[in-house]
């Protein structure tokens, strides 16, 4: 197999229409600016759909999951088992993610990478078992190069799900006990960081835990040289099945010009590592919200996010990138329905 095909061009802005969604705004009844985050949201969407008045009615959201063999180390809150156990209760609809997919009307796939319990086939769940879990990345590279490679175009397959769907937003979501390990230790290793700053409570640790959370990830980096910043070697390194899946979905999505809505920590971590491997898919990236997972903030710095909203949430899922999208979608009825000066004879400055 090869990976040339992450780093083909993402699909093209249009910069024709983003000038003339910028141009339309000007014309609506307010002072120029006034609606801030909302005018720069729709206009950014005119550009990457095309169109001068964008919608994001038709949102997707696929959940990735996926075990960690580094769950052995005892660095979540939370027994690995749950893993499974939350794709049966996302299948079941009874999951914070499922909730709020069916509030929005979203389409919501779940792509079950590999699970120690695997729950085996569900409705809406799509099964691409790479292995039961990664190895544990204390002791030996996550996965191999053909289970990174598996798990991106497991990734790409969703985008292309999302494409033949008519989706005008892509969420990308996750689930995977010990996945903040993963997420802190990608991270570390494409920012050539230290653990401190970046490992945090995850489902729940108590500082003791956060402690030996930041000791075994230290364990991991030590195996490797510091200096490097190999996305895609990291991303086996000390990687997720769930993650590498996101990575490859993100970076899928922007090349079929798709908009992504980037969730939390993990996803952002994702993110970061979709960005190192193709730079063009940055532009095709929203930012939900700054979740309370240490680490967080420092990673939206880095990729230079503004994130919509801050509201305490880390949880996962997707669910905070499904909390931003009724702003959205108000973003592009402003935009597409306000009357405009001449309309309503309403006297410009
Ligand atoms: C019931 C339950 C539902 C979840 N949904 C998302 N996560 C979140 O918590 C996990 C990461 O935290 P850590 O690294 O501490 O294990 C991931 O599965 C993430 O999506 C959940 C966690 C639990 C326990
Ligand atoms: O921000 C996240 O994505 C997050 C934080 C804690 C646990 N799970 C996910």
């Amino acid at each position: 197999m090869s990976q040339d095909w992450l780093t083909e061009p993402c699909f093209a802005i249009d910069e024709a229409s983003r000038e003339r969604a910028l141009e339309h705004q000007s014309q609506l009844t307010k002072p120029p600016g006034s609606l801030g985050t909302l005018e720069a949201l729709a206009v950014r969407l005119a550009g990457m759909q095309h169109v001068v008045t964008p919608s994001v009615q038709s949102v997707w959201i696929s959940v990735f999951a996926g075990d960690h063999g580094v769950a052995a180390e005892g660095v979540s809150a939370f027994p690995q088992v749950v893993t499974g156990e939350m794709i049966r209760n996302f299948a079941n609809g009874g999951a914070a993610i499922s909730v709020l997919a069916r509030g929005l009307g979203a389409m919501l796939e779940v792509v079950n990478l590999g699970t120690v319990n695997d729950p085996g086939e569900l409705p809406n769940v799509r099964r691409a078992i790479i292995a039961p879990q990664t190895n544990n990345f204390c002791e030996r590279p996550a996965m191999s190069a053909m289970q990174l490679e598996l798990a991106l175009r497991a990734g790409a397959a969703s985008a292309q799900a999302a494409q033949d769907a008519g989706a005008k937003l892509f969420i990308g979501g996750e689930m995977g006990i010990a996945n903040t390990t993963s997420a802190a230790a990608l991270a570390c290793g494409l920012l050539g960081e230290t653990p401190g700053t970046l490992a945090g409570a995850g489902t729940g640790l108590d500082a003791k835990g956060i402690q030996h959370k930041v000791a075994v990830i230290e364990r991991a980096l030590a195996l490797y040289p510091s200096d490097d910043d190999d996305a895609l070697a990291w991303l086996s390194r000390v990687g997720g099945f769930e993650i590498a899946a996101l990575c490859g979905a993100y970076i899928s999505a922007a090349q079929r010009g798709i908009p992504i809505l980037v969730d939390g920590f993990i996803t952002t971590a994702a993110a970061l590592a979709a960005v190192r491997i193709n730079p063009s898919s940055r532009e095709w990236m929203f930012f939900a919200h700054r979740s309370r997972e240490r680490g967080h903030a420092r990673l939206l710095s880095v990729l230079e996010a503004d994130p919509l909203l801050d509201l305490g949430l880390r949880l996962g899922e997707g669910s905070g990138a499904a909390t931003a999208v009724p702003l959205m979608r108000l973003a592009c009825d402003l935009h597409s329905r306000m009357a405009t000066f001449a309309q309503a004879g309403v006297s410009g400055a």
